[in-house]
């Protein structure tokens, strides 16, 4: 079954706050989301790659995504990652369930194919793919300005991008989604497990190289990353 990766862009970066959404950022002399869209053309198991692009920004897509032969669109996002999720989703509505989809965060341009092939080889398996690292930090809940719960550290992780499943999971999952007035998601394995709490979600490892840029000092760090790539970890 084919697979597409969707490259979520649809962000303005507000956090970096470099007056231009943060994809469009070089570092290592390379704008973010190429290096991101990279990444998936240059993946054998990854047969098309759609790029959702933040509104006002799509020709700089469209410029960055011409030399890749597997961008098959680049479409506009919405104004939220959820929104851009669903803009993808409407994109792929021909598909049939059983195609196998990758959501990526642009933001994420150190992602490489070692990553890439543990996901496509936990979707032969499983519906739901999430890639998580373990926690370093000590991570507790707080409420009020209190501590209200430390879960153990050994239970919790960090999840990264790429998030895979099986399109027609996906799309169950945003159907009961979108008729939720409450929705609030901060990425798409989260929408499944809210919403089809049946469907176990495997999670692979991720790397420490495949960081966000999130804010300002990510920016410092991905330059770095770019030109000086440190031991994969
Ligand atoms: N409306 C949105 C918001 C985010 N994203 C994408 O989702 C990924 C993770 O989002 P985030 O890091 O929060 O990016 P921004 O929304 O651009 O950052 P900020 O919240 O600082 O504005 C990014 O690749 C971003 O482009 C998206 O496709 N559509
Ligand atoms: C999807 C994600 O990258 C997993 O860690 C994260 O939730 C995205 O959050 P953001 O606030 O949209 O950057």
């Amino acid at each position: 079954m084919r697979t597409v990766a969707v490259v979520l862009a649809g962000g303005i970066g507000q956090r970096v706050g470099a007056g231009r959404p943060k994809q469009l950022i070089e570092v290592g002399g390379r704008p973010i989301l190429e290096l991101a869209v990279r990444a998936f053309d240059d993946h054998p198991g990854i047969a098309e790659v759609v790029v959702v692009m933040a509104a006002g920004h799509l020709r700089a897509a469209a410029a960055i995504a011409a030399p890749f032969g597997k961008v098959t669109a680049v479409i506009e996002g919405g104004d939220t990652r959820t929104a851009s999720t669903v803009a993808a989703l409407r994109v792929l509505a021909d598909r049939p369930d059983g195609t196998r989809v990758l959501f990526h965060d642009a933001a994420r341009p150190f992602v490489d194919a070692a990553v890439i092939g543990r996901v496509l080889d936990a979707l032969d398996a499983h519906e739901c793919v999430a890639v998580g690292m373990p926690a370093s930090d000590t991570i507790v809940e707080v409420a009020g300005g209190f501590v209200a719960a430390m879960p153990p550290r050994e239970s919790l992780s960090r999840f990264q991008t790429p998030q895979g499943f099986r399109l027609g999971v996906l799309r169950k999952a945003y159907e009961l989604a979108l008729a939720d007035p409450a929705l609030r998601a901060t990425d798409d394995c989260g929408i499944v497990h809210r919403y089809l709490p049946d469907v176990p979600i495997r999670v692979v490892a991720g790397s420490e190289r495949n960081l966000k840029v999130t804010h300002p000092l990510d920016v410092v760090v991905a330059e770095h990353l770019a030109t000086e790539p440190l031991e994969q970890s």
